[in-house]
């Protein structure tokens, strides 16, 4: 018979995002007495997933194997079918997905199929469009009526999940896990150096890699940034090259050969951050950045159509931009020409929260199942 004291939770994460978000949960369930934590490659980006968690210096328990790179169906029902079989193998009680990709998606159907409870990480990010970003605000809004547990980073992602009909119970706001992260990497002693470009004052950083900025998205973000460079002579950009084959090569023809332009490898996250906390703007596409950003002081110029961080936009840390050369590089020009701003405290009331979500999920989670496994334990009432 199952009890609290042996239940196994399997957390499952496929991407480089995910491991971040999900990097101080594993830690905090890790500690909890009552709970056997499984953490498993999903197989989505298995090397990527294996090297950001060995970065932060946490070891999966279990590679559910590569998947073979196809079409988003194909990867969907393959992850699905992979996280179903370990669920199984390791007699999960309850399964742990966070955001919005094609695993977390995988991870819920899989949970689904197998009668298992979901816990969803990052519950709520909606923006007015169910297919913009395409696919993740699908995936996310199919998540939400499966999940038994919803884990909303913020007030607007909670209020999301309420117009969807999820019951108050079963929300719980806990600021976005990300954060705890940040906290460790800001409050760490250990000083990181930044990348230079000789002559260069003024860093920006530059990530790209959404599907909706493929093509001739990257083709303006990258004009953008050739202007802004000869505007401001005292600039330079810094930018990690998404390893997606459909932005690197396009993003090394348009900026490889200028002087005041470093294109790097994926930076692992503390390099990464210390990137950021150095620069005086960024310009990304990046869900992450635009939660981390406010709390380093740097603004950010988001180059999406819509956003699920209103609250970044609203505090006025993040400014949303069409991919039109004129209105990125007037904000630019704008961003450049004004004060940083205050870095946003680690505080309960930060749009983001104060940095120890993980804990709280992992004392929700292990209070979800002591109870769930007392309900089980229980003896049916016999009839007089
Ligand atoms: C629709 C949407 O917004 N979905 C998001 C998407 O995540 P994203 O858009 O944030 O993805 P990226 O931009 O790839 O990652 C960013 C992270 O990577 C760090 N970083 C960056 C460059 C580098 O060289 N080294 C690094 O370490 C950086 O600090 C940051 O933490 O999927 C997640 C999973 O479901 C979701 O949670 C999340 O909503």
């Amino acid at each position: 018979m199952k009890t609290s004291l042996n239940s196994t939770v399997l957390v499952v994460a496929g991407t480089r995002p995910e491991c971040l978000k999900l990097a101080s949960l594993v830690t905090a369930l890790r500690q909890q007495p009552s709970l056997r934590t499984v953490l498993v490659n999903s197989g989505q980006h298995e090397q990527m997933v294996e090297r950001t968690f060995a970065h932060v210096g946490i070891a999966c328990d279990v590679q559910a194997g590569q998947i073979a790179p196809a079409s988003l169906s194909h990867a969907l029902a393959s992850l699905r079918a992979q996280i179903r079989r370990v669920a199984a193998e390791q007699r999960a009680d309850l399964v742990v997905s966070q955001g919005d990709t094609t695993t977390a998606y995988a991870a819920s159907l899989a949970a689904r199929d197998l009668l298992l409870p979901l816990a969803h990480v990052e519950a709520g990010l909606r923006t007015s469009h169910p297919y913009r970003p395409f696919p993740e605000e699908l995936f996310r809004r199919r998540i939400a009526p499966i999940a038994a547990l919803h884990f909303a980073p913020t007030v607007s992602a909670a209020q999301n999940l309420r117009h969807e009909g999820i019951a108050e119970a079963r929300i719980h706001r806990v600021g976005n896990t990300v954060i705890d992260l940040l906290r460790w990497q800001v409050e760490s002693p250990d000083p990181v150096p930044v990348p230079q470009i000789p002559g260069v004052r003024d860093l920006i950083t530059l990530t790209l890699h959404r599907r909706e900025n493929y093509g001739r998205g990257l083709d303006v973000v990258c004009a953008s940034v050739l202007d802004l460079l000869a505007r401001h002579p005292e600039a330079g950009v810094v930018c990690p090259v998404h390893p997606n084959p459909a932005v690197g090569g396009r993003i090394r023809r348009h900026l490889s050969t200028h002087p005041r332009v470093a294109l790097v490898d994926p930076m692992d996250y503390q390099p990464f951050i210390a990137l950021l906390a150095h620069s005086r703007l960024a310009i990304t596409d990046s869900g992450g950045i635009q939660e981390e950003a406010p709390y380093l002081g740097t603004p950010v110029l988001v180059v999406r159509e819509n956003t699920e961080r209103p609250e970044s936009v609203a505090i006025g840390a993040a400014t949303l931009v069409p991919p039109r050369v004129d209105r990125i590089v007037a904000e630019a020009d704008r961003i450049l020409a004004a004060p940083p701003p205050a870095r946003l405290p680690f505080s309960a009331d930060a749009p983001y929260g104060d940095g120890y979500s993980g804990e709280r999920i992992a004392a929700e989670i292990a209070r979800f199942l002591a109870i769930r496994s007392a309900q089980t334990a229980r003896p049916a009432a016999v009839p007089a």
